[in-house]
Order: structure tokens, then sequence, then C-alpha cells
């Protein structure tokens, strides 16, 4: 089964059609960018995904949730199948990388205190942190904080992860190695999908581009 799957899908924005139409599909361990011009329905694609927007018209469905039955309820649950990343990072600047990740985990349920360690270790591990644990988060580079932000959304184990300019704030090579890191995620299974302007790294890095644009969103060969 499709991780993503939308069918002739039609939403708006305080009634006025944002985007019109779509029909696309994300598969398992797929990466694509997002391109598109400020306005033109990015952050709206995203919020339907996650629940945030409801779809006006069409099939959806996003990790196993029918997007237009599913229940406000539920919403949290299809949550923790996806995993977010952002341009500012958006970690705990007060605290260390642990507390950072085990907020996360407590505040999705998680009690044994055994438990959490295991699991930020691990994603630790996955990306490239283990040393950081102790860290607070201020002492770490730009890079470093993307990673632990990426360890954070990785803590649920999503099927998708939604990236929004994650490299926005990164210097070039920086940026690379952020890329390196996603591929690896998707060669593990995971999909992503990275909204982006960030042309010189979708340039030096290839992958499949969908464009957002006149209300649609359609795969395109070249930016
Ligand atoms: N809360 C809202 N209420 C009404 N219209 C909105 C709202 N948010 C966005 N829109 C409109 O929906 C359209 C798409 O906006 P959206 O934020 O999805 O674009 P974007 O591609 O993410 O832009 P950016 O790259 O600047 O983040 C725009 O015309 C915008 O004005």
């Amino acid at each position: 089964m499709s991780v993503l799957s939308f069918e002739n899908v039609h939403i708006s924005q305080e009634g006025i059609p944002t985007l019109t139409d779509i029909s696309l599909t994300v598969e398992a361990g797929e990466f694509y960018y997002l391109i598109g011009k400020s306005g033109s329905g990015k952050s709206t694609f995203f919020k339907s995904i996650f629940g945030e927007l409801v779809i006006d018209s069409g099939a959806a469905q996003v990790a196993g949730y029918d997007l237009v039955t599913i229940k406000n309820q539920d919403i949290p649950y299809l949550r923790r199948k996806l995993g977010f990343v952002f341009q500012d990072f958006q970690l705990l600047t007060d605290r260390n990388v642990e507390r950072n990740l085990a907020f996360v985990l407590e505040a999705t349920g998680h009690k044994d205190q055994t438990e959490i360690k295991t699991r930020i270790e691990a994603v630790l591990e996955q990306v490239g942190m283990s040393n950081a644990i102790h860290k607070r988060v201020h002492k770490l580079s730009g890079g470093e904080q993307q990673r632990i932000a990426i360890a954070r959304a990785l803590l649920n184990n999503p099927v998708l992860i939604l990236a929004d300019e994650p490299t926005g704030h990164l210097d070039p090579e920086v940026s690379i190695e952020i890329m390196d890191l996603f591929k690896q995620l998707t060669l593990q299974g995971t999909s992503i999908i990275m909204a982006s302007h960030d042309y010189h790294t979708i340039q030096r890095v290839p992958g499949k581009i969908l464009k957002c644009e006149g209300g649609n969103i359609v795969p395109v060969n070249s930016l």
C-alpha cells in the first residue's frame, strides 16, 4: 500500500480553492522535493497530510488513515506516523539533547525510562549524533541541531517525513550532509517529502520533484 495516495483531491482555505484536482502517490522509501513559488500551496498540501486542513472532495489516504473520514480523535495517531522537520529546527534550546527527545516520547505516552533511553540512543545513532546525548542544544552547530531535529522526527518510527525547508538555514556543505542522511533514511524505507526553495542543493542532490503551481501538484523532471 502507498504511504500517501491522493486522488482528485480539492482543498480550500477560508472558502477559496487552493489546491484543485491533486492526484499523486508516494510509495515507501520514496524521496520527493516539493517546489513552487511562495503562496503556491506547499504548506496547504502539508497541512492536509497531517489532518490540519479538511479535504473538500476526492479520496486521500496517508499512513493507512483515510483523510476524508478520519475522526478528530484519530488525528494525533495519524501524526505519530509522520515526522516533522523544520527550517529553524524547533528544538528546546534550554535543555540537552536527551531531554529534547525524551520530551516527545513522554508527550506521546511513553513512561518506561529504560525504553525511552534505548529509543533515544537508537535514533541518535541513526543520525550520527550518539556523542551529543548530554550536550546542550545551543552548543551545537546548525547542521548538528538539524540532525537532532531529524532524530526527534524518527522517534515514533514514522512512515513519512515532512521536511519544510530543512536546509534553509544551513550552509551548502552541511546541506549536502543532511541530504545524505535523508537518502539513508529512504533506503531504510522511510518516505520523505521536502519542501524547498534551495535550488543549489536540489541541483547538487538530484531527486524526484513535485511542483506546486496553479493550484496543482505535478511531477516534473527538472527545476
Ligand atoms: N489561513 C489561511 N486562510 C486563507 N487563505 C490562506 C491561509 N493560509 C494560506 N492561504 C492561502 O492559500 C494559498 C497557498 O498558501 P500556502 O501557505 O499553502 O503556500 P506556500 O507554497 O506554502 O507558500 P510559502 O512558500 O510562502 O510557505 C495562498 O494563496 C495563501 O494566501
